[in-house]
């Protein structure tokens, strides 16, 4: 379990997130939903350790362990990732490369096909550069391929649907049961209902804090009535959200 305590983190004197907390649970898929500007991004640098986002209060506890400063790295080997809202390009590193951690993970020709297709693509893809030469949606799927082939502890996602078309929702969904399959607890960072209507349970993000959470469909509701229109990016919503 992946429990976030009270974060508090400040730029420029304003509190980015203020008295966030969300817990989440092995093998689930959680959605944190919420609209430009209110702190997504920023939960995500934070639950990966990022150095630019490490002076912040509160705690972040994986399994009974508190982790809050763990690096990058150090939090990778405890198994946590993060698929990036933009994928990094790897020159010169072609993408059978890639997948295989240049080659320290051993998999069988029709096992990587086998993940390659879960994500829509064929075995030409493997010898293709992780470059520019790759569109960014190819570049997310790749991204999405080596996610389920390091079988991650936990996943954040953020925005895993930019840059892929709306076609290819199942393929996001085939991926996300193909996670929980093997136990990965997964927490998708979206502004999109669609996405968040896949979890199991999502997270409502206003103003740098969880403002609700629930089933994903209830929370898409509370979105809709809320954010839409909603002023207060950098200040929580106040009174009631049910109304
Ligand atoms: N280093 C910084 N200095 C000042 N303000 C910052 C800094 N980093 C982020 N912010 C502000 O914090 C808020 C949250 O940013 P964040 O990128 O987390 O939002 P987001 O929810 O991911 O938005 P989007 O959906 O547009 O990607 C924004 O108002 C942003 O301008």
């Amino acid at each position: 379990m992946l429990e976030v305590k009270d974060i508090k983190l400040v730029r420029d004197g304003r509190a980015i997130l203020n008295c966030l907390s969300a817990q989440f649970e092995k093998g689930k898929v959680y959605a944190v939903l919420g609209n430009n500007g209110v702190g997504k991004s920023t939960l995500s640098y934070v639950l990966m350790g990022l150095e630019s986002h490490r002076d912040y209060d509160g705690s972040i506890v994986l399994d009974g362990v508190r982790i809050n400063d763990l690096s990058v790295p150090e939090r990778a080997k405890k198994g946590i990732t993060l698929g990036w809202q933009e994928p990094a390009r790897f020159t010169g590193l072609t993408v059978k490369e890639y997948l295989t951690l240049g080659g320290k993970i051993r998999l069988s020709s029709e096992e990587l096909l086998e993940v390659l297709a879960v994500v829509g693509l064929n075995g030409d893809y493997l010898d293709r550069f992780v470059d520019d030469t790759l569109s960014g949606g190819e570049r997310k799927r790749i991204e999405l391929a080596s996610i389920m082939i390091v079988d991650p502890h936990v996943v954040i996602l953020d925005e895993p649907d930019s840059g892929i078309d709306i076609m290819s929702m199942e393929m996001i969904e085939n991926v996300l049961e193909k996670l929980k399959d093997k136990g990965t607890t997964v927490i998708i960072i979206t502004h999109r209902e669609e996405i968040a209507r896949m979890a199991d349970e999502a997270y409502l993000l206003c103003g740098g804090r969880m403002l609700a959470s629930g089933e994903p469909e209830e929370i898409v509701q509370f979105y809709r009535k809320l954010c839409d229109k909603c002023q207060h990016i950098n200040e929580p919503v106040r009174g009631d959200i049910s109304t």
